[in-house]
């Protein structure tokens, strides 16, 4: 599993804290930070914890700017299911950053490949992402890169998976409502990030978590190719952990 830091924690609630507390500490370090930000269920506990700390202990966003890894095609940002208004419920609208420092693809631009285009462009004029938070699907993608993503993938518009949809459809009334395509970060775009810190909680997830610490590096499973990176933090819950080898959990630090 080459770099990657392994970090084993009992559930959630434990993997959702410790995943605030590495953010907290680099937004004290750093408030003018660039923060990569993810949707899913899996980063709602951890949004959570920061807006107990921005109201409790006065951790501040006010100088930070952030991206988002992705958005669906087609959904403007105030649809109810737009990663724009999961955002806004589940972070922006209760804690201090400036609104016109978030930044999340626009899924309803008329040009989606120039939106792309626009958007790598401001990662990098932003100076890069300072840490980036992941989950993980079930069949491995990170953000949507789906499986066949090449380790040198852009923002771009992609295709999602059969298996993507039918387990996003839980956000809609139905599957048919689930956009098939978004505009997602790539794996470059990602590796791009200096620090990377990936969640995985839940049974469904532990097949995906084996191969991606003890498999080998490939497009097939995207987060995989994080084993290139040089500061990776991944944060496991036991369900999660339940298939990886006596070795990989030797290796780990618990917490
Ligand atoms: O956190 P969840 O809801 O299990 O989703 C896992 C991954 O799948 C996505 O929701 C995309 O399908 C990602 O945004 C997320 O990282």
């Amino acid at each position: 599993m080459s770099n990657v830091k392994l970090l084993l924690v009992e559930g959630y609630q434990e993997m959702s804290k410790v995943a605030a507390q590495l953010f907290a500490q680099e937004v004290k370090r750093k408030p003018d930070l660039v923060l990569g930000l993810a949707t899913g269920g899996t980063p709602v506990g951890m949004y959570e914890e920061l807006i107990r700390m921005h109201r409790t202990e006065g951790l501040s966003f006010s100088q930070a700017t952030s991206f988002n890894l992705d958005e669906y095609v087609g959904l403007d940002a105030q649809h109810p299911q737009s990663y724009r208004t999961y955002m806004q419920e589940h972070l922006f609208a209760q804690i201090d950053m400036a609104a016109e420092r978030t930044n999340i693809p626009r899924g309803d631009a008329q040009d989606l490949e120039q939106e792309c285009a626009r958007y790598e462009q401001a990662i990098a004029e932003a100076g890069g992402i300072d840490i980036q938070v992941l989950g993980i699907g079930t069949n491995g993608h990170i953000g949507f890169n789906e499986p066949g993503s090449s380790a040198s993938s852009k923002t771009r518009v992609v295709q999602l998976t059969p298996s993507t949809i039918e387990a996003n459809a839980r956000f809609f009334e139905s599957v048919e409502e689930v956009p098939t395509q978004a505009v997602s970060m790539g794996i470059a775009t990602i590796l791009g990030a200096k620090k990377i810190v990936l969640l995985a909680s839940g049974e469904a997830k532990a097949q995906a978590v084996r191969d991606m610490l003890e498999g080998e590096m490939t497009p097939d499973v995207p987060a995989s190719l994080l084993q290139m990176h040089d500061d990776v933090t991944v944060i496991v819950d036991a369900p999660a952990a339940s298939l990886l080898s006596a070795v990989t959990i030797g290796r780990a630090k618990t917490e």
